[in-house]
């Protein structure tokens, strides 16, 4: 039986490889938090499937806030001006903030939200992505947790999108048409 994304999406890291690598990130913040009030901040909309499977892979009583950025609105090119569409719902001075990605390709999207969060007064920030994309950076970015290194290749699934569908698709898979 084919599936609706077949003839658009191939798979480039497969549901099993996500799943395993969620779990081994999920270890090791455990293990660096221990004693620590975690507050993970699940970064919208992209990073949504992967900070809820994250946030159970994590032994630790932390605290999930959500915050709503978008620079591509749908397409495959960085507009390059980062808003903000949903703020989290408490103040963050004194929290130990790990910022929860689904990628990171310009870096544009998470230099804003540093700088962002960092006047906020947190007691630290940190950078948990599932994906790295470096071929495409046009600012420096040092990733605490990374999950894979990329190609150059617009990847949808696992909560990335194109016009705002495939985000449903448990795998990543690369967009067939760029
Ligand atoms: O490193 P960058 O080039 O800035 O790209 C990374 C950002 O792009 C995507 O968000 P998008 O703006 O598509 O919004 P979405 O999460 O709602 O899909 C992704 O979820 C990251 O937040
Ligand atoms: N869906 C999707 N969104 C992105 N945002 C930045 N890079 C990407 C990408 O490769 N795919």
């Amino acid at each position: 039986m084919t599936t609706f994304h077949e003839k658009d999406v191939g798979v480039l890291i497969s549901e099993e490889a996500v799943q395993a690598r969620v779990k081994e990130l999920g270890a090791e913040i455990t293990r660096d938090y221990q004693g620590k009030e975690l507050t993970l901040i699940c970064v919208l909309k992209g990073s949504a499937f992967f900070a809820i499977d994250l946030a159970r892979a994590i032994d630790l009583p932390l605290t999930l806030e959500f915050l709503g950025v978008s620079s591509y609105h749908g397409g495959t090119e960085s507009t390059g001006e980062v808003r903000i569409t949903t703020d989290v719902s408490k103040p963050m001075a004194g929290k130990h903030l790990l910022i929860i990605e689904d990628i990171i390709d310009t870096g544009l999207t998470m230099s804003f939200l540093l700088e962002n969060l960092r006047a906020r007064h947190p007691a630290s920030v940190k950078i948990c992505s599932l994906l790295e994309k470096p071929a495409r950076a046009k600012t420096k970015v040092n990733i605490d947790y990374k999950g894979f290194v990329i190609e150059d290749k617009f990847v949808v699934g696992y909560g990335l999108d194109y016009g705002e569908k495939y985000r449903n698709l448990p795998f990543i898979g690369i967009w067939k048409h760029v």
